[in-house]
């Protein structure tokens, strides 16, 4: 169960029989491995219908990953459409708790959708464009539900941006076939998450790349293309007519609210209200921590749990002196304010991984892609590129995804006697966020040192973290695990008390997020002597790491023995 289950949620996971079952067979995976999805829907929308009559609206379904109107290219072309036909264009959001429950979102992703979904409708207020939520249940039966609306809304074409995850690539593909068996709406589903979309990045023999390295080094030459428009920033919706306003249909859209909760993801008002302090809602506020990222200095109050937009950040030499300039060196430390924070906004696409491209070069002074271990900027880039690579995965190597989940709570509640480790929990818990480092060393921890499956650590990220990513989580924990692609190998395995003094050198992290810990001196904050440890409340180890890490050796190298 995630961090805030409510006991509506416990109920509805525990009779839920919508849910999918999460351990396909190896026919199954290999099924959707030899036909992605993907491709499918793309072929399905190219088969669909072509010219539709005219209609009365065309309408821009958005979803969990595309929160924003700027730089947006489903909605731009919805709006380009539009405005060609002379009709209002109408934005619809389904909101689909049995989805948020079989995709295990944490309650924190979906109070940050409705709060950005909030922002987005004043927005589009302003340009007299309606935003319609509405909340269906059976997750099935969503194609149906959205093709029975626009034929109630006579509109003449839908768009969307592709969600690369098995589920909605499934989904998308049957309203296409729904739309086509009627023949009277046109489908048009866009690559608009990654930088380069899936498909575009291949091997010589036309794979999809399953490592890294060589993925990065065909990747930035696509950028880097002069006729390359992968960076373009996509136009504005136009604003409908004011008369929309008046329209019999279409002007009772606009006194539509987004709901203030969804039953079973709400959060209590302490935890809302410090999520929300966090994790500000609205594009202005993932702009702002970009720029602040990009052109001021850290500050030592940022690492933690504090609001990242309080007055009085410095602007500094953005090459040198900002977070970015200094990101190559000091990006893994974990006890000071040296990354970006941008992933809840780019997980709920609040901003556009185009614009943090295009922004970071400008501020860097770069008029090439800059993709160099050397730079700030280069460095920052290929951690983009990392969210595009698994991005990539998911959607040309669907299998991936189609894992399962065990248990493990001392170290969902960072109790594993692991200073480090349980610091990086007990971030999660309160922030619903991590360093990356942090994720890397409670990730190899709970799959080399605990031996638990990965797929519990990956469903307990997705629904803690307000950053959930299928894509870059189920990256990062098989990436740990040493198995999928581009692992880790099987022997490495971090020491997290090395870990602990290379990221957190003073223990400033630890005494943070564990503050039984909080006045141990010196060395002994990253691995307490057992009666200290035990006089302030604070656990025994689970494991002696030492052992763990012959044990794992051991399994990885005889699998399947005992
Ligand atoms: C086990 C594990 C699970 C993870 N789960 C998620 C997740 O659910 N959602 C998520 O957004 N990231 C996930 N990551 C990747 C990474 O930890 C976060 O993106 C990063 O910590 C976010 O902080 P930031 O925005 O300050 O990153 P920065 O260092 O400023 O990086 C900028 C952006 O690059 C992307 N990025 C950075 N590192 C990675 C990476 N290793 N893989 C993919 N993209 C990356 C993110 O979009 C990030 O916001 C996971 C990593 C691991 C090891």
């Amino acid at each position: 169960m995630g961090a805030s289950d409510s006991p509506a949620m416990k109920k509805a996971k525990a009779d839920a029989k919508f849910l999918p079952n999460k351990i396909a067979t190896a026919e199954n995976a290999a099924k959707a491995d030899a036909a992605p999805p993907l491709f499918q829907l793309l072929d399905a929308m190219h088969a669909g219908v072509k010219n539709p009559a005219k209609g009365d609206c065309v309408v821009y379904w958005m979803r969990l990953e595309d929160m924003r109107i700027k730089d947006n290219r489903a909605l731009a072309q919805a709006s380009a459409q539009a405005q060609k036909d002379g009709i209002p264009l109408v934005v619809l959001f389904v909101l689909s708790p049995q989805d948020y429950i079989a995709h295990d979102r944490s309650a924190r992703r979906i109070d940050f959708t409705l709060r950005n979904l909030r922002c987005i409708k004043d927005d589009l207020d302003k340009l007299d464009i309606p935003l319609y939520t509405a909340t269906h249940t059976p997750r099935k039966q969503i194609p149906s539900f959205v093709h029975d609306l626009l034929l109630q809304w006579n509109a003449s074409h839908v768009f969307g941006n592709i969600e690369y995850e098995v589920d909605e690539l499934r989904r998308d593909l049957a309203l296409c076939q729904i739309a086509k068996k009627h023949g009277k709406i046109a489908c048009t589903f866009v690559h608009d998450k990654c930088i380069v979309p899936p498909g575009d990045v291949r091997t010589k023999d036309g794979r999809g790349y399953t490592v890294y390295s060589p993925f990065l080094r065909a990747w930035a030459p696509i950028l880097d293309k002069t006729s390359s428009r992968h960076l373009d920033e996509a136009p504005l919706p136009a604003a409908n007519d004011h008369s929309v306003r008046k329209h019999a249909t279409f002007g009772k859209l606009f006194n539509a609210q987004v709901p203030s909760e969804v039953e079973g993801f709400s959060l209590d008002p302490e935890e809302r209200e410090r999520i929300s302090t966090f994790w500000h809602a609205g594009e202005a506020a993932a702009h702002e921590m970009l720029y602040r990222f990009l052109n001021t200095a850290a500050r030592p109050s940022q690492f933690g749990a504090v609001d990242p937009l309080t007055k009085g950040a410095k602007e500094v030499d953005p090459t040198k002196q900002s977070r970015l300039g200094k990101y190559k060196d000091a990006r893994d430390l974990m006890d000071a304010d040296t990354t970006s924070r941008i992933s809840p906004y780019l997980a709920a696409g609040v901003i556009s991984a185009r614009a943090c491209v295009r922004e970071a070069l400008k501020a860097s002074g770069k008029k090439k892609l800059d993709v160099s271990r050397d730079t700030g900027v280069g460095r920052w880039i290929q951690e983009l590129a990392w969210r595009d690579f698994y991005t990539h995965i998911v959607a040309l190597f669907p299998r991936v995804s189609m894992g399962a989940a065990l248990p493990g709570e001392a170290w969902k509640d960072g109790r594993t006697g692991v200073p480090i480790v349980d610091a990086a929990m007990r971030q999660a818990r309160t922030m619903g966020w991590m360093h990356n480092r942090a994720r890397m060393i409670a990730a190899m921890y709970l799959v080399k040192d605990l031996m638990i499956d990965w797929r519990l650590g990956e469903k307990y990220f997705m629904e803690t973290l307000i950053d959930g990513d299928l894509a870059s989580n189920n990256g990062g924990w098989q990436w740990s695990a040493s198995t999928g692609v581009d692992p880790a190998p099987y022997f490495r395995i971090f020491n997290p008390y090395t870990q602990s003094q290379k990221t957190d050198p003073e223990g400033e992290y630890i005494r943070h997020f564990v503050p039984e810990l909080a006045k141990v001196r010196g060395k002994d904050i990253h691995q307490p002597p057992l009666h200290l440890a035990d006089k302030l409340g604070y656990p025994e180890p689970l494991v002696n790491h030492n052992e763990a890490r012959q044990r794992a050796i051991h399994r990885y190298k005889n699998i399947g023995t005992k």
